[in-house]
């Protein structure tokens, strides 16, 4: 493989308590579709927040808007005061990683290699110097291979540098994952639904290691599906429903609010939308449904 290079840093690292990633007012609409309405949220330096909601509340769509996949149809979103550009590798660039609900590794590469891929924002050789393989090029490529190897080392996968990634077990793949995340060295980490699949055990090991990010000095927002995973380990939950932000607080205020227990029982609430607004949401679906979805990860 190609790479590499002098490491550059990224965007210079927030204040505690800052925040480090700012969403105001972010709307994405697919047609008639509204996924996602007028959503703000914040992660400040030193959190892990959570973000729930039944299934199609636009919780993949939201991370797809933060991370340059999507370009909202309104709203701003800003990571460390800045507003992200508006296309992925620069937003990865700019110090905001993220994995993704369907794994996406490169299966014919080996571990180490799809460490060494996550680097390639932080690094700064030329094509001349990588073909050239100079003495800089060769100071670089060691320096990075070091880097990746310590991140192996960090999810504990650095027996099986050398093993391709689609021979790996599920669990392994999915760290593997977080581990190439982490070598574009984020101050921001979005994980999405970073359990599914997972055996309990697993699960477990997974909470641990998102602790250890944040414990690295990196903020972490994660999409969950699994209620216990994410009430223990988030400082703050934000709840989407049919893709509004209908609740946002710490575990046990989320855990005690009766709209989202409703919502996920599928019972109505206070202030739900009414019969006329779901038959509109189904209608605009159905003709999302129908047309030709554009190629991304959903
Ligand atoms: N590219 C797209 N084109 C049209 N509609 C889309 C597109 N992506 C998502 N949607 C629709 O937007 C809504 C929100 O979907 P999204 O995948 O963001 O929900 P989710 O909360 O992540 O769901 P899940 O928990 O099942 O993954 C759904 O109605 C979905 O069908």
């Amino acid at each position: 493989m190609t790479t590499d290079t002098t490491t550059k840093s990224a965007a210079p690292g927030a204040t505690p308590g800052e925040a480090v990633l700012d969403a105001r007012g972010v709307t994405m609409r697919f047609g008639g579709l509204t996924a996602v309405r007028n959503v703000d949220l914040t992660v400040n330096s030193g959190e892990i927040v959570g973000l729930i909601g039944p299934n199609g509340a636009g919780k993949t769509t939201f991370f797809n808007c933060l991370t340059g996949l999507y370009i909202p149809t309104e709203g701003e979103v800003r990571y460390k005061g800045t507003v992200l550009p508006s296309q992925s590798f620069k937003v990865t660039a700019a110090g905001v990683a993220r994995t993704f609900q369907n794994i996406r590794l490169f299966s014919n590469m080996t571990v180490l290699e799809n460490v060494l891929v996550g680097r390639h924002t932080r690094t700064k050789e030329g094509l001349w110097s990588a073909l050239l393989r100079g003495p800089g090029f060769k100071k670089a490529e060691k320096e990075s291979e070091e880097r990746a190897m310590e991140l192996l080392e960090f999810i504990g996968l650095a027996a099986k540098r050398d093993h391709l990634a689609r021979n790996l077990p599920y669990g392994e793949q999915r760290k593997l994952e977080i581990a190439r995340a982490l070598a574009s060295e984020p101050g921001l980490l979005l994980l999405d639904e970073p359990t599914a699949g997972m055996n309990p055990q697993e699960t477990r090991a997974t909470e641990e290691l998102v602790f250890a990010i944040r414990d690295m000095g990196i903020a972490v927002l994660v999409i969950e599906h699994d209620m216990r995973f994410i009430f223990n380990l988030c400082d703050r939950v934000a709840v989407l429903v049919q893709g509004e932000k209908l609740v946002e607080g710490d575990s046990a205020t989320v855990q005690g609010d009766e709209r989202v227990v409703a919502a996920y029982l599928g019972e109505p609430y206070e202030d739900a939308p009414g019969q006329a607004e779901v038959t509109e949401v189904e209608a605009a679906e159905a003709q999302a449904d129908a047309a030709p979805r554009k190629e991304t990860d959903r």
